[in-house]
């Protein structure tokens, strides 16, 4: 079996994504996500420019030989723009050899693990009080884990928190400000979690994510605040280019801690598994090189106990979503996966046969990740320039957004 050609399709369907699709001499096709969120065009060009010429004529079965040519053969490793590259090809070489077994690409990792897929789910409000009619709405769909965000008092544009109902952070045009003041957060962030707990009792899974704003004595003073509503995790507390700095907020707190959607490879995370400085680590396909790669990040956490806890914002693709949630049917160290649901216009580009029901998703039994990108649908939302924000201290220090 031989690689004929392959191609970049970048579509902004509510948002931009990037997909490569490869195609064989046998007529099967794999597609797999490559979206770098703000930078989408860098990969696009990555691809199309310096690996897809690589590509041509290789048998698309030597998934690892193809990685690994990828990885090494670049001479200039990791990041996020190769490794995204590199997911993308991986995935859709995946999803060839399991579309050729005849194969929900779930079995050719070693099958399942589990009978569904627990995804948490993104409650927010400008308000304490908007943000708990968000989680009724998640608990009235049957979700068993809810992640919540909330307007800071006096904070304009705060993470999380969406002007209309979903949260969506790209915005067109330049970089967006939004203020950021670590003390008003840190007195208001324990009150929002003790209204949940008065409010939804025991029985739910808490989530809340830091986006990396607390140096590391303000994450552990954090954590112990919020020892006492039980949460299922506290998520990137402070930036985790200091990997040592966790072992800090280790000493002070027992609120877990997860970490892991910027990285790109074992190598991000390997100090912080070894030292088991966290408890979930959120890598996930499109960013870590593809299944081949998180396979290896998995493997190396399970070891140490650490679960995963895939990153699954909106600016994941369905592409990357199937994969995802075939790998974590399979995957023993399985914790949760992140679930942001698309806009239909996005889906209505990406048929797939993902389903949820009753606060756990199934990656479907379609031969492949059971992920397709319709292209004439792809073709009528040309890209459109979007970036992430950036924050800045109330005094116009530029912070971490
Ligand atoms: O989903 C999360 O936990 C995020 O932190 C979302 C990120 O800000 C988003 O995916 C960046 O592209
Ligand atoms: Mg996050």
């Amino acid at each position: 079996m031989k690689i004929t050609d392959a191609y970049v399709i970048v579509t902004c369907p509510a948002r931009n994504f990037v997909t490569l699709k490869i195609r064989t001499d046998e007529g099967v096709y794999g597609i797999g996500d490559a979206t770098l969120n703000g930078r989408e065009l860098a990969v696009a060009s990555y691809l199309t420019d310096h690996v897809i010429p690589c590509l041509i004529g290789r048998d698309p079965h030597d998934i690892e030989d193809i990685w690994q040519y990828l990885y090494k053969g670049a001479y200039w490793r990791r990041g996020p723009v190769t490794m995204s590259a590199i997911a993308a090809v991986d995935t859709a070489l995946w999803d060839i050899k399991a579309k050729v077994a005849g194969l929900p690409l779930y079995q050719l990792l070693g099958g399942k693990s589990r009978n569904g897929v627990m995804v948490y789910a993104h409650a927010n409000g400008q308000t304490v009080d908007d943000a708990m009619n968000q989680v009724q709405h998640y608990v009235d769909q049957g979700y068993k884990a809810i992640r919540i965000q909330a307007g800071v008092p006096g904070l304009k544009g705060v993470y999380g928190v969406a002007k209309g109902i979903n949260y969506e952070p790209a915005t067109r045009g330049l970089p967006a400000e939004s203020a950021w003041s670590t003390e008003a957060y840190l007195d208001f962030a324990p009150t929002l979690f003790a209204a949940a707990r008065d409010r939804f009792g025991w029985d739910l899974h808490l989530l809340h994510d830091v986006h990396h704003r607390l140096t590391p004595i303000e994450a552990a003073r954090l954590g112990k605040a919020l020892e006492p509503y039980r949460l299922f995790w506290m998520e990137d507390p402070t930036p985790a280019e200091n990997q040592e700095s966790f072992r800090l907020i280790r000493q002070h707190t027992t609120t877990p801690l997860a970490v892991g959607e910027v990285f790109n490879t074992i190598w991000d995370a390997k100090d912080l598994i070894q030292n088991q400085l966290i408890d979930y680590i959120r890598t996930t396909v499109v960013h870590a090189g593809g299944i081949t790669h998180l396979r290896r990040i998995a493997n190396l956490a399970e070891l140490y106990q650490i679960r995963t806890g895939s990153h699954g914002a909106t600016d994941l693709s369905p592409v990357c979503m199937g994969a995802a949630l075939h790998f974590d049917l399979w995957v023993p160290n399985f914790g949760i996966q992140e679930r942001m649901v698309h806009e239909d216009v996005t889906e209505s580009v990406f048929p797939h046969a993902y389903s949820f029901d009753q606060g756990y998703m199934h990656p479907g039994e379609a031969p492949g990740h059971g992920v397709d990108i319709d292209e004439a649908e792809a073709a009528k939302y040309p890209y459109q320039p979007a970036y992430l924000p950036v924050a800045r201290l109330t005094d116009g220090t530029l912070w971490n957004w």
